[in-house]
């Protein structure tokens, strides 16, 4: 056991899988947790995902050694301005947000002196939301990436970091300003890729009542997995990595162009060592042994 009481906030996929890691390995001896509606309250408790499942989170946070916001990225300040009064003193916040910075300007404000704060954000999920897209299995062998300030006491970064070792993870630690940057590139702007390309194959359909959804071949089959992500947030996302994202978006859409262009002037040479550039990274990637596991960016559990 590393924490006694762990107390989760929004109980959606990450929440979920999160109290079914933890009671998997015995590392709480009691985990709670409290979501915004009453069904999803009531789904949690009748699949037992978690202990306890509280009306509020003032009620889920009180007494808990250890508490995750686990909601959008634009409900964290909210949801840190009702809790901090009711943390215990010395207790570990975290969250799991796929963006840090802004996690970390929106929640600290909130907590009061002596509350632990490390921030994470676990690369892996599905295009699933809710209570009962949670599975045990989430975090195995997946990043789990921790972006705490000088502030957080070493033993207990150390601490947190074996609780999502145990669940699985392999654990890293950087500053939150380069995980937003890293993830603009390896998340973020690939996302809003693949819901443009699912937005531009949509409308086609519509002008020329054409076959695009049943003829997909399997890269746009992929696309629309990805574009099948919870819409909230993924807004949230945007609206809290603006610059890194803009930053990705402009540097992409100038390749594009670059390739448009190729393919207008019948540069074969371009685009061919183009790919080639491009297919040795996939290789990398590969070699790497980041993707032979992965349920996640590549496929899901109902793949
Ligand atoms: N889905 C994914 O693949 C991954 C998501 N994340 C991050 O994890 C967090 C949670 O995501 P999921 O578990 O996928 O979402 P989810 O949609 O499955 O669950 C979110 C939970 O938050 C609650 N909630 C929503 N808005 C709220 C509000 N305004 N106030 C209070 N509670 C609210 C919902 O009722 C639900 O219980 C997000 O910050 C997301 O960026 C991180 C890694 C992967
Ligand atoms: O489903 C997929 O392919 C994902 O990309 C999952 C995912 C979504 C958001 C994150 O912050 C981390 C992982």
């Amino acid at each position: 056991m590393i924490y006694k009481r762990v107390a989760l906030i929004g109980l959606g996929l990450i929440a979920g899988s999160i109290a079914l890691a933890a009671k998997r390995r015995g590392l709480a001896e009691t985990v709670v947790g409290t979501a915004r509606t009453a069904q999803t309250r009531e789904t949690a408790q009748k699949i037992g995902l978690v202990d306890e499942v509280f009306e509020t989170p003032e009620q889920a946070v009180k007494d808990a050694d250890l508490v995750i916001l686990c909601v959008p990225v634009g409900a964290m300040a909210a949801v840190a301005a009702q809790i901090g009064p009711h943390l215990k003193a010395g207790c570990v916040i975290s969250d799991v947000g796929s963006v840090k910075q802004a996690v970390i300007d929106a929640v600290s404000p909130h907590l009061p002196d002596g509350v632990i704060f490390i921030p994470a954000h676990p690369l892996a999920g599905t295009e699933h939301s809710g209570p009962e897209a949670g599975f045990a299995t989430l975090f195995d062998n997946r990043f789990c990436l921790l972006t705490p300030t000088d502030a957080a006491p070493v033993n207990e970064v150390a601490r947190y970091r074996d609780f999502w070792e145990q669940m699985g993870a392999k654990v890293e630690q950087m500053d939150a300003e380069h995980h937003d940057r890293v993830l603009a590139v390896t998340s973020h702007v690939p996302h809003i890729i693949a819901y443009t390309m699912v937005g531009v194959a949509d409308d086609l359909r519509r002008v020329t009542n054409s076959e695009v959804i049943k003829y997909s071949a399997a890269g746009f089959r992929d696309f629309t997995r990805i574009a099948a992500s919870d819409p909230t947030m993924w807004r949230d996302v945007f609206l809290n990595n603006e610059a890194a994202t803009l930053e990705i978006l402009g540097r992409f859409t100038e390749e594009l162009f670059a390739l448009q262009r190729a393919i207008r002037k019948g540069d074969g040479e371009l685009l061919f060592d183009y790919f080639t550039r491009t297919r040795a990274i996939r290789r990398g990637i590969l070699d790497a042994g980041q993707d032979t596991d992965a349920p996640d960016f590549g496929r899901t559990r109902s793949d």
